[in-house]
């Protein structure tokens, strides 16, 4: 760990990158995932559990945390890491996405947006200056520039004044964050499916000299070719010095292919969020443990790993579990995938480190069609 937020570039394979982000709190090894931590918790996780798996951060969320228990009232306590006990990183999302998706949004204008809390129905309004001094009172390591994000499909002129309007925001924030040296604002590309409008906004976050930046408005429902063109389009314009972080993504294969596209950060709620609903991730694919033909297969989901939940536990008592709808089904579930995201990730990096990752990506996705 540094005084100084740090990103060093380790090894290239293609444009596939292996990293390393250093901050006072601690090392992210990238390519990473970051599992998600919304309200101040990865959902039916122990955290001591998330950092076994290999989690070197997680991500909180600045509209939930601000709704409930509150911004202020988390300062009091002492900020996030102390509150929910989870010393290394924590990258905050800044809102912007959380109120378009969940709220009932009021109106939004150059001010900033105003919104009704999904919770109690109050009225809020948060500006790119209040999303950041949200961030600083939970003393988020990574604090996201609050950016709107539009819904796809939108048409061009209103995805156009959407990114124009998140890169106002950017410098806003950036000067609302000001000069903070152990952590670090991370600046948001827009521009929805638009090659020219993600070209310009990198280019645009890119002069403002920020120590990392997010692609954003993707991993909403548009098909993996349409956000991997838009790679092809966002990373090359920006910086290789810097660490690239695609928000919301994604599926294992998803995230194979962003990786060789050049993303180094990933946050996704899939593993956990379907691990609650009986999806289990594993070498060999996915398996619904809802389906009634687990219900007497005495076999473990992979008796191979080092993972109890994988490989401890028969089919027949997840599949019991998650259709009497009991806790410890969706515990187990979520304990699997997660398991088999880290171990990917730490797969992936290796790959990079030796020159392999075209193979990698290949044997990986085959053992997948073999479940
Ligand atoms: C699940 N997909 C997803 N796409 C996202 C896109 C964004 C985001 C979160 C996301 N999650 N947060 C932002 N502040 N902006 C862009």
């Amino acid at each position: 760990m540094t005084e100084t937020f740090q990103f060093k570039l380790l090894a290239t394979d293609g444009r596939a990158r292996r990293g390393e982000v250093s901050m006072p709190r601690g090392t992210i090894r990238t390519p990473a995932f970051m599992p998600v931590g919304t309200v101040g918790t990865v959902k039916a996780m122990y955290l001591d559990q998330v950092r076994e798996l290999g989690a070197d951060i997680i991500l909180g969320n600045t509209y939930h945390l601000m709704l409930r228990p509150g911004a202020e009232r988390v300062a009091r306590l002492g900020g996030l890491h102390n509150f929910i006990r989870w010393e290394r990183p924590i990258l905050t999302d800044s809102g912007g996405f959380q109120v378009m998706s969940l709220s009932s949004l009021r109106k939004l204008n150059e001010q900033g947006v105003t919104f009704k809390s999904h919770v109690d129905g109050a009225l809020y309004h948060m500006s790119p200056e209040r999303s950041i001094e949200i961030q600083g009172l939970l003393d988020s390591d990574i604090q996201m520039q609050l950016d709107e994000c539009v819904a796809l499909p939108a048409e061009p002129d209103e995805i156009e004044r959407a990114m124009e309007m998140s890169l106002r925001w950017a410098e806003r924030c950036k000067v609302a964050f000001g000069d903070q040296p152990g952590k670090a604002m991370f600046g948001i590309v827009q521009g929805g499916d638009i090659p020219k409008l993600r070209e310009r906004s990198a280019l645009v976050l890119r002069d403002l000299d920020l120590k990392g930046y997010a692609v954003g408005g993707l991993a909403v429902g548009e098909p993996q070719e349409v956000m991997l063109d838009m790679l092809d389009v966002t990373c090359p314009a920006l910086p290789t010095e810097k660490p690239r972080y695609l928000m919301g993504v994604g599926t294992p294969d998803d995230i194979l292919k962003s990786v060789a596209h050049g993303i180094d950060m990933f946050d996704c709620v899939m593993p956990t969020r379907s691990g609650r609903h009986g999806l289990a991730f594993t070498r060999y694919g996915r398996i619904n443990l809802r389906n009634a033909r687990h219900a007497e297969d005495t076999r473990p989901l992979d008796e191979q790993s080092s993972c109890p939940a994988t490989r401890d536990y028969s089919r027949a008592y997840l599949h019991h579990l998650i259709r009497s709808n009991e806790s410890l089904g969706g515990m187990l579930l979520s304990w699997n995938n997660l398991a088999y995201y880290q171990e990917l990730m730490a797969g992936i990096r290796k790959a990079i480190e030796e020159g392999r990752y075209a193979d990698f990506m290949a044997e990986t996705q085959e053992n997948w069609k073999r479940g």
